[in-house]
């Protein structure tokens, strides 16, 4: 199945724009940076708060574990294709270790709040106004050509007091094309699109909007994570459990797909439950009948009925956020 938009994205670029094997690296000077403290680990790399000697300047040092040089290319050629676009995290410099010959990649700083402890402090015009930040920069990147997939709250790095949010840690981000089968081992346990759990290969930028949408439903309904599986079988079970196993299996007959056999006797049979069951006394003030509607629409198995960010931005839920933006 093809993208509604942006398909032929990187067919209108010159291939030295996704051709990332063969980009030059132009090395910074690692001994311009000092550490000072960490900030918290990865998979593919531990990230410290640093000072950049020459200027003063806080920045962000992610240093990556020793990792294919192809995919440090990619990273680096993604980030500079979309260097300077509404909400991505500038990549400000790229250093080698002498010692460790580790490559190291230097951010801009945010002053980042960890989610877990941002979240239960947002108010409804809070939400709209993060989630509509958000929306911005896929609409950006999936212009470009680019999928994130790697869309979590971890990802998101937001300073507060600033209502400054940075799209980060575009490690497992690629290049788009028609028709190209894409590995399926990517994004998050908790935030995976169906097509990813049903080995569904030929997906495309839509795969970002499941994961903003696994989000955006803990945080209107304060259940984190709103899909909690225990493993990529059971991930799929819970979301069947909301969005129905009948459902599933048209989304599945769709695309001429077949469950692994591993699935057998996992998924039962469950109804596709209305989204007002999530609503409580605790989350009513910002699980509203907007929010809903839009999460409605972002959360759908056939990743080519799925809202895009650009049609999102317009929905009704934003209304309040583009007086904001008029002002
Ligand atoms: C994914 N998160 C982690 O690995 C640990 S915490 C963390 N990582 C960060 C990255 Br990478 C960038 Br870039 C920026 Br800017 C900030 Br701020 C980060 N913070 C706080």
């Amino acid at each position: 199945s093809k993208p509604k938009f942006y398909a032929d994205a990187n067919l209108k670029k010159s291939a030295e724009y996704y051709d990332y094997e063969n980009l030059e690296i132009e090395w910074g000077e690692q001994e311009n940076y000092e550490v000072i403290r960490k900030l918290g680990r990865g998979k593919y790399s531990e990230v410290f708060e640093g000072i950049n000697s020459l200027n003063n300047e806080k920045c962000v040092i992610k240093v990556l574990k020793p990792i294919r040089k192809k995919k440090i290319k990619r990273e680096i050629s993604i980030l500079k294709n979309l260097s300077g676009g509404p909400n991505i995290v500038q990549l400000l410099d790229i250093v080698k270790d002498p010692a460790s010959k580790c490559t190291s990649f230097v951010f801009e700083y945010v002053n980042n709040i960890d989610y877990r402890e941002l979240y239960p402090k947002l108010s409804d015009f809070d939400v709209r106004f993060y989630i509509f930040e958000v929306l911005k920069a896929l609409d950006f990147c999936h212009s470009q050509g680019i999928m994130h997939r790697d869309v979590k709250p971890h990802n998101i790095m937001i300073d507060h007091e600033k209502k400054q949010l940075r799209l980060i840690d575009w490690g497992l981000a690629e290049y788009y094309f028609p028709g190209k089968d894409y590995n399926v081992r990517v994004a998050s346990r908790y935030f995976k699109g169906p097509e990813l759990l049903v080995d569904y290969q030929y997906y495309d930028y839509s795969l970002d909007i499941w994961s903003l949408g696994a989000m955006f439903a803990g945080m209107i309904f304060k259940k984190e994570p709103f899909f909690q599986g225990n493993d990529n079988y059971d991930q799929l079970e819970k979301i069947a459990r909301v969005l129905g196993t009948n459902e599933l299996y048209d989304y599945l007959n769709t695309y001429n797909l077949e469950l692994d056999p591993k699935f057998e006797g996992i998924l039962g049979k469950h109804t596709k439950k209305p989204w007002s069951k999530f609503v409580n006394n605790d989350n009513k003030n910002l699980a509203v009948n907007e929010a809903i509607d839009l999460l409605s629409k972002m959360l759908v198995y056939d990743h080519a009925q799925r809202i895009t960010p650009k049609e999102a931005m317009q929905h009704a839920y934003f209304f309040p956020i583009l007086q904001y933006h008029e002002k």
